[in-house]
């Protein structure tokens, strides 16, 4: 299917489709230009750079948000501006769908198979790309509720997309074509990390990176309560927990440095970093977080499935 400058229709648009559509609009605005079309009226992007003309050709032309009810538009008109043309009900999804090449599946997961399913969906999916960032639904379930002629692939992202710090893994299912995955993985990597994984690897990658940033948040917090009760003031101890997460991870990723050896370069003999891991041991942290992401996995695999 041809997917050069193709209109991305986010099908549920809430806190992640928010988070796409931001972090894509952003990734674009330093060289390219964002303007309201006054013949389909939602967002192209016009771009006046001498970027690679085969990377252009993956650019999104455009954005469609639909939302299930008419307050929600509202409120997302002010959020996005008249960047995005924005629509709701059941009609919208259908005129939303129709009009755009790719269709950016970010409902919640007990919703999709109804959402997939309404009067007039799967025609206009006809020979379109459907990506789905449903946690738990499976790119089987999500076949059967469309026609042979769209292709799938499934995607879990996270909420730092919006800011371009984000973790995506993709899976493509049996008859995925190159050029759809190509699109895709374009998309998210300009939205952060992203990399491709067979579905097996999806409930634990849903886990792990698309809840860890609540993980990763309550840790922050607890740290930083950590320098309030020692007398730092809240918004200082914040700052300061915040960067420390994000310097040793960044350490991480840079170096490619085992976490064990940076935590051992900390780690004075008889100092107090020793004397604060002990304590955090003591505490059961490792197994603690580990068992977080296990229960977390476990239930992501549920969520597709149709509630009794
Ligand atoms: N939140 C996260 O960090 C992550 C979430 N995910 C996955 O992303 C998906 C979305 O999550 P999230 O953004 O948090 O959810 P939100 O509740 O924030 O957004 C869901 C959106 O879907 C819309 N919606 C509901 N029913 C319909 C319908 N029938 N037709 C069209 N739109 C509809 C809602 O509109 P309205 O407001 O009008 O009801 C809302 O805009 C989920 O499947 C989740 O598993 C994946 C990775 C991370
Ligand atoms: O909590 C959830 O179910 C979703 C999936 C990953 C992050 N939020």
């Amino acid at each position: 299917m041809p997917l050069n400058r193709p209109t991305i229709c986010v099908l549920g648009c809430g806190t992640m489709g928010i988070a796409i559509i931001r972090g894509t609009l952003d990734s674009m605005s330093g060289a390219d230009s964002v303007q309201c079309s006054p013949k389909s009226s939602h967002a192209t992007v016009a771009n006046e750079s001498g970027s690679d003309p085969e990377e252009d050709l993956l650019r999104p032309a455009g954005f469609i948000a639909c939302v299930s009810h008419q307050e929600s538009s509202v409120k997302l008109k002010t959020i996005l501006g008249d960047q995005v043309k924005v629509l709701y009900g059941e009609a919208g999804n259908v005129q939303g769908v129709s009009e755009a090449d790719v269709i950016l599946l970010c409902t919640k997961p007990q919703v999709a198979k109804a959402v997939l399913s309404a009067p007039g969906i799967q025609e206009a999916l006809t020979d379109k790309l459907l990506v789905s960032i449903c946690a738990g639904v499976t790119i089987e379930q999500l076949q059967s509720w469309t026609t042979p002629t769209t292709t799938v692939i499934r995607a879990m992202p996270n909420t730092p997309c919006k800011i371009r710090e984000g973790m995506t893994v993709l899976s493509c299912g049996p008859t995925t074509d190159a050029q759809s995955m190509k699109f895709t993985s374009n998309i998210f990597s300009t939205l952060g990390r992203c990399r491709i994984l067979d579905e097996k690897h999806l409930d634990a990658v849903t886990a792990l990176a698309g809840s860890g940033p609540a993980f990763a948040c309550v840790m922050l917090e607890a740290l930083a309560d950590g320098g309030v009760m020692m007398g730092l003031p809240r918004d200082v101890a914040t700052e300061l927990a915040a960067q420390v997460l994000q310097g040793a991870a960044r350490m991480v990723l840079t170096t490619g440095a085992h976490p064990a050896a940076i935590k051992d370069s900390v780690t004075t003999p008889g100092g107090c970093t020793i004397a604060g891991l002990l304590t955090m041991e003591d505490g059961k942290i490792r197994s603690t977080l580990a068992r977080t992401i296990q229960e977390a996995a476990t239930v992501a695999s549920t969520l597709g499935r149709d509630k009794k």
